[in-house]
């Protein structure tokens, strides 16, 4: 190894990329931008696309940032470009807020588009997706790439012509969605998406790590399935404290031995031998319902029929049902007629659905404290880019309180001194519960306020614009207007579209700058820092001033939940401040506690998945053989010959040939899902039997699961084989219907965010928290 590279790896981060070579060709991009400047547009264009056939990354600085200025009126800066090189090298790239990410992230789309690639940039939500693809559009345009968005309510035809353009712009939830959609069509030309070949993922350590195990999910509404009312008889009739206990935090409900006999009694069975899986399941399912789930908190009985509260954002959820028969036991429990079924059909996590790309890259501001997970899930480094103005914002050290209470009273006064003085104020909040209750207080103090607390993303990414007028104060969960650019003194008049954006916003900036710029304001640690270091990045955006501070108690739920039996002893001074070493250092550990455990829950769920996956991939490629060849037909042919020749001879080759394509593709689906509903309920038991033996649960899980895969396809054929069998045929051909296939009426998507089975998470929360203090 050369002394230069020993030297840059001592220097550098672990998991970061070398940037030297990005400056070089940044350089030699600066040596052309005057022969590219006297470019007419469609010499410039014609330049472009002679890239297609030269590997010349300079030349697509040069260009691309001719277009950039042509089109939007903004230049890159020398380190946009090094930023948009990282990501041509398949990196993340780390840039701070405001430091152009989008354009830097559109130049780079644009030279994977012109490389012959086609790219999926995938934003957070629908909002950001077309912002930034209209944003951008002018520019993709000058430079001969053809560009397309998708949103939540896009028609498949929509989707289809938006995925056929080089770069495509889409929340990362509906790209999975339509991968799972694409995945059961019965007519190759019903697919939407084509082959995955670059994802360049926005705000990459929210969508890679903390969302990466999220399941985006398709159900599919079949039979009516209602829950057996005996188990919710049952449930009611069990006794608390002696039947069953529940955890302190209400997340978790488990029977006791003596309410485990009782259930024996009443129903007949041996609750844990494995073929009772489905009673146990059952069972569970229903007490969680009656025990946990409180009617006008957690749902409300609307029209007859059950509807979520989704407790994050409190408000009925739409179209959002329970998963895994939870639906159906409430409805029971409130003896309402039970609503269809859902079924879940297939699903895939965000993981997943990015490994599926040979090139990945991104862009965050925020990566290098996730720097080890992006490299053990995805192989992904990081190039940790500068800014391109330092950093000036002023980052206080903690404010502790003793409780809650006092905490908020200083949180109060802070926000009412930074006002006063005509300084705007961004507060970030833990939740829609706790935002609402400072907001009451700053109305309180007489101090307007506005609240977002992310429900509209396009309406609270205006107000979110604004969040730096004179005196502002705004009142912000985490995710509310994400992506949205806070600027000194208010957001600039629009400009005419192709017209430069007119300069910092007038007036009011010098004022704002004057009194300190953006405070930021943190009500309490965010259970990882990087979530804290977001909030911060709000403020100083550009080299702007600005500072941020965060306010805790010992009584914040971060410090009870993760180092709940560490005791300070630390006195508080009269407005309940506490400025002891000990009693910060213990904040800090439990927001590290909090991480190490949503790592190991992260490689915990990936476990479990990792097997899922490698069994969808076999079902998948034997479905893609059926769909798009002869597989079906030769089955059934070899299977059963004599009935395969009888149906040819009445019905003709070809409509044989589809009915057989028909009959598999059902069977491999319903089996599929059949599979997916008994590994939900497998893992869902597994914790209680493995734990009456001794055995590790995912040991004890994959020796049931992989047996189970392995006879799938199998199955599969034999129930197709039967089908076949029933077909009957006459000249008008061969009525389907005698093979009794009944697809899913309506299918629907859904993201599981809060998964009402905590069950596993709390118990693996308290194992693992027990781990991190006896590592100490
Ligand atoms: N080279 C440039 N010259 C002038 N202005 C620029 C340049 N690049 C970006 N900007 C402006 O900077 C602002 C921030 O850009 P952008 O929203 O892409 O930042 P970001 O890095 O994505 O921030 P966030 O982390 O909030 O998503 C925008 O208003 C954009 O118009």
């Amino acid at each position: 190894m050369a002394l230069r590279d020993r030297l840059r790896r001592l220097v550098q981060r672990p998991g970061s990329a070398d940037l030297a070579p990005f400056r070089k060709v940044v350089d030699e991009a600066g040596t052309r931008e005057s022969r590219v400047r006297a470019l007419t547009d469609a010499e410039l264009t014609a330049a472009a696309s002679a890239l297609r056939d030269a590997d010349d990354p300079a030349e697509l600085c040069a260009l691309g940032r001719e277009a950039a200025r042509r089109t939007l009126g903004e230049r890159p800066f020398d380190v946009q470009l090094v930023g948009t090189l990282a990501l041509l090298s398949g990196h993340v790239a780390e840039m701070a807020t405001g430091e152009g990410k989008t354009l830097a992230g559109a130049l780079a789309a644009a030279g994977y588009a012109l490389r012959g690639r086609r790219v999926h940039v995938m934003s957070v939500n629908d909002y950001l997706a077309r912002r930034d693809a209209e944003w951008m559009g002018p520019l993709y345009e000058l430079l001969g790439v053809s560009v397309g968005w998708v949103g939540q309510a896009s028609t498949p035809p929509e989707r289809r012509e938006a995925y056929r353009a080089d770069v495509t712009y889409a929340p990362v939830s509906e790209v999975g969605f339509d991968l799972l959609r694409d995945r059961l069509v019965t007519d190759p030309a019903a697919r939407v998406l084509r082959e995955p070949s670059v994802a360049l993922v926005d705000e990459a350590d929210s969508v890679l790590v903390d969302e990466a195990m999220v399941p985006l999910v398709l159900a599919g509404a079949s039979e009516i399935d209602a829950a057996e009312p005996r188990y919710a008889d049952l449930a009611r009739r069990l006794r608390p404290g002696l039947h069953y206990a529940t955890d302190d935090e209400a997340r978790n409900v488990q029977l006791t031995p003596a309410g485990a006999r009782e259930v024996e009694r009443a129903l007949g069975v041996d609750l844990y031998a494995a073929e009772h899986l489905a009673t146990l399941t059952a069972v569970n399912v229903a007490l969680h319902a009656e025990v946990l789930l409180h009617r006008d908190v957690d749902y409300i009985v609307r029209d007859g029929a059950v509807k979520l509260i989704s407790e994050s954002r409190g408000r009925v959820a739409l179209l959002q049902r329970w998963p895994d028969g939870l639906q159906a036991a409430v409805e029971a429990k409130e003896a309402l007629e039970a609503s269809p079924s859902g079924e879940i059909l297939d699903s895939i996590t965000v993981q997943e659905l990015i490994g599926r790309y040979p090139v990945r890259c991104g862009m965050t501001g925020t990566a290098m404290a996730v720097a080890g997970q992006l490299t053990e899930f995805y192989s992904l480094q990081i190039a940790v880019v500068p800014p391109n103005r330092p950093c000036v914002r002023d980052d206080e050290p903690d404010r502790l309180y003793a409780t809650a209470a006092d905490k908020e009273v200083a949180i109060v006064e802070e926000i009412a001194a930074a006002h006063a003085e005509g300084r705007p104020v961004l507060v970030g909040t833990g939740d829609v519960a706790e935002s609402e209750r400072l907001a009451r207080r700053l109305a309180r103090a007489g101090l307007d306020r506005v609240v977002l607390n992310a429900k509209n993303d396009a309406e609270e990414a205006a107000i979110i614009a604004e969040a730096g007028a004179p005196g502002a104060i705004t009142v912000s969960t985490q995710m509310a207007g994400r992506g949205t650019d806070i600027r000194l003194g208010g957001s600039p008049a629009p400009s005419a579209p192709g017209t430069a954006p007119a300069e910092e916003a007038g007036s009011g900036r010098d004022g704002v700058a004057a009194a300190g710029g953006l405070l930021v304001i943190g009500t309490g640690r965010y259970h990882s820092s990087r979530l804290d270091d977001q909030l911060r990045g709000r403020a100083g955006r550009q080299g702007d001033p600005g500072g941020s501070v965060f306010f805790t108690s010992l009584q914040d739920d971060l410090v009870t939940r993760y180092a709940p039996d560490e005791d300070s002893k630390a006195a508080a001074s009269p407005d309940g401040r506490v400025d002891d070493k000990g009693a910060h250092w213990i904040v800090g550990h439990a927001q590290r506690v909090a991480e190490g455990v949503d790592l190991e829950l992260h490689r915990n769920t990936w476990r479990y998945n990792h097997l899922i996956g490698l069994q969808r991939r076999e079902v998948l490629a034997e479905r893609e053989d059926v769909l798009t060849g002869d597989r079906g037909d030769r089955l059934m042919a070899e299977a059963v010959p004599e009935r395969h020749a009888e149906l040819t001879k009445a019905a003709g080759g070809p409509a044989v040939a589809d009915a057989a394509r028909q009959i598999v593709l059902y069977q491999l689906d319903r089996c599929w899902a059949e599979h997916l509903g008994f590994l939900a309920d497998l893992r869902e038991g597994i914790h209680l039997r493995s734990l009456g033996r001794g055995l590790d649960p995912l040991i004890e899980f994959n020796s049931e699961a992989v047996p189970a895969g392995k006879s799938l396809l199998g199955r599969a054929r034999e129930l197709s084989v039967e089908a076949f069998t029933a077909l009957t045929a006459s000249e008008d051909g061969i009525d389907l219907d005698s093979a009794g296939l009944k697809r899913p009426s309506a299918t629907w998507t859904y993201l599981v965010h809060d998964n009402p089975f905590g069950s596993l998470d709390e118990r693996a929360l308290r194992g693992l928290i027990a781990m991190f203090k006896g590592r100490r």
